[in-house]
């Protein structure tokens, strides 16, 4: 009997604005899918960092060299047919493009969380250099999900499992493994 081909690999880019749970999710994604984890922010120039933690908000060219190291990262997985959970807020449209530019496995997670939730989880996170400070662009930067894009927008407001389980679901639904 011929063996069942092995699905095709999915890439999740975990997407949203600062504090909106990428980290806490993905790493809970990535650990039910058995994949890798990359976390998006560690792929900045260390310019890009340094300007986010004095409070200015990137500009679109300041965004595109690290959108194309996420989208790097990605083509490595599709290249070696291994899933990949990876964090990118990919606030605007054209990023996303970008991302999924010759890249059929990506499937974006977006995890959408009210204002006044987003600025309270960014007071009490330790150690990060993005400051609280930034929330209003990259609030009015972002771009929701459009019907033609694959992926889905999920809240953010319950528990970081339940938002895990709730983009799991909405995955196998979308993309059964
Ligand atoms: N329900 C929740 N979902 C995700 N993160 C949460 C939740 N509740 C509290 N947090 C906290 O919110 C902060 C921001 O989460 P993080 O994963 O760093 O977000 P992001 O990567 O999008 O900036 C962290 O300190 C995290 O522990
Ligand atoms: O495009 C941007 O403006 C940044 O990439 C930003 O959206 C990202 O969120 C930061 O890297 C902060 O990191 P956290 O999202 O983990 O707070």
């Amino acid at each position: 009997m011929a063996a069942s081909p092995r699905p095709a690999p999915v890439s999740v880019v975990v997407m949203g604005v600062s504090g909106t749970g990428k980290t806490t999710v993905g790493v809970g994604i990535a650990e039910a899918l058995g994949c890798d984890f990359v976390e998006g922010d560690d792929l900045h120039p260390a310019a890009n960092v340094e300007k986010m933690r004095s409070g200015t908000p990137l500009t679109d060219e300041d965004r595109w060299p690290w959108l194309r190291a996420v989208a790097g990262r990605v083509g490595e997985h599709e290249a070696a047919g291994t899933d990949l959970v990876i964090t990118c807020s990919a606030l605007r449209r054209e990023y996303r493009d970008l991302l999924r530019d010759g890249h059929p496995s990506v499937w974006f997670a977006h995890i959408d969380t009210p204002r006044e939730v987003l600025e309270q989880r960014l007071r009490e996170r330790k150690g990060h250099y993005m400051p609280g400070s930034l929330l209003d662009s990259q609030l009015a930067t972002l771009e929701p999900l459009a019907d033609d894009e694959p992926g889905h927008a999920y809240t953010g407001q319950g528990s970081a499992q339940q938002t895990v389980d709730g983009l799991l679901a909405e995955l196998a639904d979308e993309r059964p493994r």
